[in-house]
């Protein structure tokens, strides 16, 4: 069951038309199921079921505090990569003791943050950060409980811009490097070691990448264990990929079904995700109008009113997402392959190319796939106020974050005397 479908020619989100949707807020605007939310974080904890297990939604795919608080509700733990993210976590009224810390660059600041929050867990991503958290955890006469990110030198077969988990990418601490650096935790003061981590990275459409760094990892706990060493938890990060297109991705079932199968002798590791992309993307779509049509002899263009400011994955990674109209024609009208293209000032500006579609200005287009990584990667470029999110629930809409306002972009700016 797909909550975004077709009734009587008309695209709906839940029980709401999409039309009606952007006639009364407007567009660009995203618009997001609650209910797709709410089933696809159930996928991961109905497939977890019969091993201990706590789901870390990665708060970067989309951190809009009513989505955070959908999720925090049904009892999910968050991942979080920013001051600013825990800071969403708490105003959703999530559990601070179910998130979880990854990045790279951790400042003193945000640790000490995290450290008053109370924080389940640090993925320590270096020695020098390892230090850090020992340091200021020490200072403040608290205990950090910290769990090593390994970088298992797999390839994730996927874009190269959100593979993680290779030799070459600036993320988590080589594996052959991790049992000396489980010592050294040990050593520092201040520190509890509860766990190991990895996240190889993102838009997986295979398990084996998945399972040859599990395989890594279980070598590494063993080696851990020999030497006094005994973890609590084993967080295999985010990175299940969705069908944007043709790919195949395991069912979350599938997937931890072969992870818990890796574990039958760990009954006791507790098993954490931090899903993302697989509990967001399929969660939302981006309502975008047509304002031009302009045919050239080269091209058929659709000139629409979000741009790569409001969607930048196509851009950035060439992704390609799916564009449907909210209305489908009927009517005769042609159907050509356009490229559909923002009015940003940037030739990468575009949503899709090549698309069969018969439309005419002022049509509704809906892209999909757009709840993860679309309004958090938005910016202001070209001095647009970033579009409004809409949550639906049964045949309610909800604004979860008005549309920007044109004094919002210049806020905190200062002339000169
Ligand atoms: C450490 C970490 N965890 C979780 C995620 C979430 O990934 P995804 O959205 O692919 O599930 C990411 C992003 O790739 C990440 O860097
Ligand atoms: N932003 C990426 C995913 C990156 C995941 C973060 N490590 C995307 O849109 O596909």
């Amino acid at each position: 069951m797909d909550f975004f479908h077709y009734k009587d020619q008309q695209l709906f989100a839940e029980e709401v038309a999409v039309a009606d949707i952007a006639k009364q807020y407007g567009t660009p605007c995203y618009v997001y199921s609650r209910k797709t939310f709410e089933r696809h974080y159930h996928a991961f904890t109905d497939a977890a079921d019969g091993h201990p297990h706590l789901v870390c939604y990665a708060v970067k795919a989309n951190s809009n505090i009513a989505v955070l608080n959908v999720l925090a509700k049904l009892g999910a733990g968050f991942d979080i990569v920013s001051k600013g993210e825990l800071a969403r976590v708490i105003e959703a009224g999530g559990d601070t003791c179910k998130v979880v810390f990854s990045g790279v660059a951790k400042t003193s600041d945000e640790i000490e943050f995290a450290l008053a929050h109370n924080i389940k867990c640090f993925n320590v991503e270096s020695v020098a950060e390892l230090k850090r958290i020992s340091q200021v955890a020490h200072r403040v006469n608290k205990t950090a409980r910290i769990s090593i990110r390994v970088n298992p030198d797999i390839d994730a077969n996927t874009h190269p811009y959100i593979s993680t988990g290779l030799k070459e990418n600036k993320f988590g601490i080589d594996i052959k490097q991790a049992f000396d650096v489980y010592q050294l935790a040990y050593a520092l003061p201040a520190l509890d070691v509860v766990g190991v981590d990895f996240h190889i990275g993102s838009q997986l459409t295979d398990v084996e990448p998945f399972l040859a760094a599990l395989d890594k990892v279980l070598a590494l706990i063993e080696q851990l264990k020999s030497a006094g060493i005994e973890l609590h938890h084993l967080d295999i990060g985010g990175g299940l990929g969705v069908p944007y297109d043709s790919e195949k991705p395991p069912h979350p079932s599938a997937y931890a079904a072969e992870v818990k199968a890796k574990l039958i002798n760990y009954p006791h590791l507790e098993l954490v995700f931090e899903p993302g992309r697989a509990i967001a993307a399929n969660a939302g779509i981006l309502v975008t109008q047509i304002e031009y049509l302009k045919p050239s002899q080269e091209k058929h263009f659709a000139i629409v009113d979000a741009g790569m400011n409001d969607m930048l994955r196509p851009s950035l990674y060439q992704a390609w997402q799916n564009i449907i109209a909210v209305a489908p024609r009927d009517d005769g009208t042609p159907t050509h392959n356009y490229d559909v293209v923002g009015p940003v000032c940037e030739t990468g500006d575009f949503l899709g190319k090549d698309r069969p579609l018969a439309i005419q200005a002022g049509d509704l287009l809906a892209q999909r796939s757009a709840g993860a990584y679309g309004f958090t990667m938005s910016s202001n470029y070209n001095s647009r106020p970033r579009a409004a999110e809409l949550m639906v629930d049964g045949d309610q809409c909800y604004v979860v974050r008005q549309r920007e306002t044109l004094q919002s972009l210049w806020q905190g700016e200062q002339l000169l005397p």
